[in-house]
């Protein structure tokens, strides 16, 4: 159908009448990671569910990996891979017995023992699911999503239950799963995760993409106004100007030099997404 690892034009759903995709469209390239925020409720599980081929659509047009996932068959499932929400890790197995069971439902899995490293949990191989914390249970479910050596990896609050030194150590996983070409679709309410990670993000408000762009220019966030703040005798000063470096240009000149505790700070991305989200909720009145 094309070559985009994600298709979607004019995505519908509704449950008992309620719309929860509203006319959704999405394009996501092959080896992009693709963040999808938006409150609860506003329809990113329905419509990763409908990508996954897990949950019927109402209509629209949608192709994962050049195909309808409407009509997902073996071969297809292979090539995706899905980090689930809940625990799906077997209990009474090792951590090890369990990875290899995965594997082998796939036609070239990576190796379990080295899947095992990646995420962390060498130390943990023979341990039995039931014996791990819940944090360690989440690398299980990671674990499990990446052994098959999918094309298409979907994360759906893949950190959730991790100290901070596991999210960034995970974090590092997903690079490397994106340098090996990995395309991936990550759905988080963590914005530091997703701007730390993504190339490319939508915005999902009441079932429709309300913006999309690079985390770093996401709703003209780049242009927006910046803050400029220093230290002087007289304390903390902090001016808000649309030309940042004439102002620290001037500071420079003023104080001869370096200027004491000079931050520039722009809108951060959970600044605009509150603006983008502010008003779409319980409003009759859509964003365009
Ligand atoms: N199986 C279902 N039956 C009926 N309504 C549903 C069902 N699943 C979801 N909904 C409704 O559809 C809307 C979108 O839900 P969805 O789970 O897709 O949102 P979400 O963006 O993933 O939210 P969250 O961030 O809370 O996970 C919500 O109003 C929800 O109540």
């Amino acid at each position: 159908m094309n070559d985009n690892a994600v298709h979607v034009r004019g995505l519908r759903k509704a449950y008992g009448g309620n719309p929860a995709v509203d006319g959704l469209d999405l394009t996501i390239s092959t080896g992009e990671v693709f963040g999808l925020l938006g409150p609860n409720g506003a329809g990113k599980s329905t419509t990763v569910e409908i990508l996954e081929g897990h949950r019927t659509r109402d209509a629209g047009e949608v192709a994962v990996l050049g195909r309808d996932p409407g009509r997902p068959d073996r071969p297809w499932r292979s090539r995706i891979g899905i980090v689930w929400q809940n625990d799906v890790a077997p209990g009474e197995l090792t951590v090890r017995e369990t990875v290899r069971h995965f594997a082998r439902y796939y036609p070239a899995p990576r190796d379990p023992d080295e899947v095992i490293e990646l995420v962390g949990l060498s130390e943990k191989a023979d341990a039995r699911i039931t014996a791990l914390s819940g944090g360690q249970r989440r690398r299980v479910d990671v674990a499990l999503g990446v052994v098959g050596r999918p094309e298409l990896l979907f994360l759906d609050e893949p950190t959730t239950g991790f100290d901070p030194a596991a999210r960034r150590q995970f974090w590092d996983l997903i690079r490397l799963l994106a340098r090996d070409g990995t395309t991936i679709l990550l759905t988080s309410h963590y914005l530091d995760e997703v701007e730390a990670l993504a190339g490319r993000l939508a915005v999902i408000a009441r079932g429709r993409v309300i913006a999309e762009g690079a985390p770093s220019s996401l709703a003209g966030r780049a242009g927006k106004t910046a803050t400029v703040a220093w230290t002087d005798d007289e304390g903390r000063h902090e001016l808000r100007t649309d030309s940042p470096t004439g102002t620290v240009a001037a500071l420079g000149r003023r104080f001869s030099g370096e200027v004491p505790e000079l931050t520039v700070t722009r809108p951060s991305l959970e600044d605009v997404y509150l603006d983008l989200i502010r008003g779409t909720e319980g409003s009759e009145e859509r964003p365009s």
